[in-house]
């Protein structure tokens, strides 16, 4: 797959074998992928980038099922197959935030969602320059909400994120899913992998341990994807002294009561530990708010404001 480099078209008059009618667009690149043809085109400037898919073996034109964001047309661009499974596309004329963006089109990711959906699709994400690359972690005291937020991120910008999914000795709940949610394992197993140095952090949370595995972070990374960490102050404080240069976004409730509330609402956990994490949370609210350890407090008041900052952070 992907033996052809993908070129710049200006000005695009071709037409297809099989009659399909393409829009005028100021400009259109053509990238090779096996038996498929991306189109990537640009009818106005300001107008999001449109993508067609040509089959040569059938000399049909399929319109795929596009994920993620779009980017808007700038000046024109550049195509190049990437990994034989993504396409680079550098926009000209466009700011340097705006000006990189990846449309996969055989990722793992594009894959699952093509079994999925049962249709061609493509996925778009964004290129990210410096800080835009860095992993993501997320801390807050236990019913703040920081799974809400991440999930409307991972829901939002699928082929952007990347969850890293945590060790933990805690149980299972329902709906949560093995190697998902988290990696349920046993204290003793757990212990001895974190001797064995696999961990990035572990920390023990609430009465269970609960650890970033390496493999975790790096999974994410393979995938070209950015990182983000859900995890507690501790760990927060542990990934801060290693390697792993991250953003630190720490999570506050409005009051103690609305955490309480929220905490006793979601019903996963007995009296004895909402108990328990509402102690634990007193601590972490002193040490988040106090510490210098996140580049980033906000406060989960209202969810869809919160969500906004957070994107405007991310
Ligand atoms: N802004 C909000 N307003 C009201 N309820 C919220 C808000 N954000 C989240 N919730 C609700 O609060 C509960 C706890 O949220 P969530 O499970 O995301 O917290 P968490 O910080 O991930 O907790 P934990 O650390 O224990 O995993 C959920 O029932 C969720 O729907
Ligand atoms: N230090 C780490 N903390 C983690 C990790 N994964 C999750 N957590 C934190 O644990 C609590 C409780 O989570 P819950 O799922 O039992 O409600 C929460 O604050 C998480 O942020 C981890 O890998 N390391």
């Amino acid at each position: 797959m992907g033996e052809a480099p993908a070129f710049f078209v200006d000005d695009l008059q071709q037409v297809f074998s099989n009659g399909f009618d393409p829009k005028p667009k100021v400009s259109e690149s053509e990238t090779i992928v096996g038996d498929k043809t991306y189109a990537i085109g640009e009818a106005h400037e300001g107008l999001a980038l449109s993508t067609r898919i040509f089959y040569k073996s059938t000399g049909e034109w399929v319109i795929p099922t596009v994920l993620g964001t779009k980017p808007e047309a700038g000046k024109g661009h550049s195509a190049v197959l990437v990994n034989e499974d993504r396409i680079l596309i550098i926009k000209r004329g466009s700011t340097p935030e705006d000006c990189i963006w990846f449309l996969e089109v055989d990722t793992e990711f594009v894959r699952e969602q093509r079994k999925i959906l049962g249709t061609e699709v493509v996925a778009w994400s964004r290129g990210v320059i410096g800080d835009a690359n860095k992993p993501i972690v997320i801390s807050g005291p236990s019913g703040v909400g920081k799974g809400t937020l991440i999930s409307k991120l991972m829901k939002e910008f699928p082929s952007m994120f990347g969850f890293s999914v945590s060790h933990t000795t805690r149980a299972p709940r329902n709906q949560e899913i093995n190697g998902v949610h988290y990696h349920f394992t046993e204290r003793s197993v757990m212990e001895k992998e974190i001797k064995d140095g696999k961990f990035l952090e572990f920390a023990n949370v609430h009465g269970n341990l609960y650890g970033t595995s390496l493999e975790a972070v790096e999974v994410v990374a393979d995938a070209g994807k950015r990182c983000i960490l859900d995890i507690d102050v501790q760990g927060a404080r542990s990934v801060r002294a290693s390697s792993l240069e991250a953003i630190f976004i720490f999570i506050c409730p409005p009051s103690f009561e609305e955490l309480e509330k929220r905490l006793r609402a979601r019903g996963t956990e007995t009296e004895e530990q909402i108990q328990k994490r509402l102690r634990n949370a007193k601590a972490e609210l002193e040490q988040g708010q106090s510490s210098g350890l996140f580049d980033h407090i906000l406060v989960n008041d209202d969810l869809d404001k919160c969500y906004e900052n957070l994107k405007v952070i991310v």
